[in-house]
């Protein structure tokens, strides 16, 4: 139950994942207006004509005025400048929260920037989303039962983060909390890499003389795989970028998982196989069927 409504909510990148959050809001009553901020004006016009944002800002000092709560859901390679860009602005009712996934870059940047502001903001990353991106993907139900992971700073205050937790859980979402280290390890293994995986193999059959001929014969287990090989590649640099030390290590235990599938094959050990094939089958079943409850 949400105490109070949020008025002024400014959206700092329309896309896929601040335009939904903004949807969501909209539709639970909860925002009086939604300004949209961002790098290109005509994603900023398709959000303005699909009643995402109910106005477009030409910068901070306009959009920061009054505003109750600022969500910032670009990639995460320009947080930290965006965070220098509305320090200056900040007023001191202002709430702030991200959508970044990845924690430790954003929370230095915000350490570094926002220093005089650390009691009201509070890191986010909502487990949710696709691989089609922009203001056209969004939709209010895009959190709906799934996870926020917040990362909350030690200076916050119980009001800031009970009011954050209150948006995010307006959104339909289950909230969660864990350090920034933690959710950096975290999801370098079960969403970085993944995604890191699928870029890899289409790329690879991609650039093989006779790529034509496999990618005709590609059938639907390989459009599961590569599902998220048609995310947003500017993203995903950032991501992989500022969680390179962490992917680094999942990439380096998953290679001695290949080499050592590598070995079973080169020893023709079926019974070995089969048995790890077994266990990944019988690990994912078990996933689906919700046994892993954080
Ligand atoms: N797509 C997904 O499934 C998920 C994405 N995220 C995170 O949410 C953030 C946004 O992702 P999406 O909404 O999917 O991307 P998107 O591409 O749909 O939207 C990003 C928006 O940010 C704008 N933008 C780009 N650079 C900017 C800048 N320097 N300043 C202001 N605006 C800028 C773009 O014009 C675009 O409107 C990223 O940090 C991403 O890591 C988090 C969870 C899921
Ligand atoms: O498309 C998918 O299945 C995803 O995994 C979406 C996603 C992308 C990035 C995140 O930080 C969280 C979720």
């Amino acid at each position: 139950m949400v105490s109070a409504p949020f008025g002024r909510v400014v959206v700092c990148g329309v896309g896929l994942i601040g335009g939904s959050f903004a949807l969501a809001l909209k539709r639970q009553g909860l925002v009086r207006e939604v300004v949209g901020l961002g790098r290109s004006r005509a994603s900023l016009e398709e959000a303005l004509s699909l009643g995402i944002i109910d106005s477009i800002s030409e910068g901070w000092a306009d959009a920061l005025r009054a505003a109750d709560l600022v969500l910032l859901a670009m990639p995460v390679g320009s947080m930290t400048a965006a965070m220098e860009a509305m320090a200056p602005h900040l007023e001191p009712q202002t709430l702030v929260t991200d959508a970044g996934s990845t924690k430790r870059d954003i929370v230095e940047g915000i350490y570094t920037h926002l220093r005089a502001h650390l009691d009201r903001i509070v890191p986010a990353h909502p487990i949710a989303g696709a691989e089609r991106s922009g203001a056209s993907a969004a939709t209010a139900d895009l959190y709906q039962g799934r996870k926020v992971v917040l990362t909350p700073l030690v200076e916050n205050s119980a009001e800031a983060l009970a009011r954050v937790r209150e948006a995010w859980g307006a959104c339909g979402a289950e909230l969660s909390e864990m350090s920034p280290q933690e959710h950096d390890r975290v999801f370098a293994a079960v969403s970085h890499l993944p995604h890191l995986l699928a870029f890899a193999l289409v790329h690879d059959i991609a650039e093989r003389a006779n790529s034509d001929e496999l990618f005709s014969f590609a059938a639907s287990g390989f459009r599961d795989f590569s599902r998220i090989a048609s995310s947003h590649p500017e993203m995903w640099r950032d991501i992989c970028i500022a969680n390179r030390h962490a992917l680094q290590a999942e990439l380096d235990t998953y290679l001695s998982e290949l080499a050592w599938i590598r070995a079973l094959l080169a020893q023709g050990d079926g019974p070995a196989l089969e048995k790890l094939f077994t266990d990944a089958r019988d690990a994912r079943n078990a996933w689906l069927a919700g046994h892993f409850k954080a």
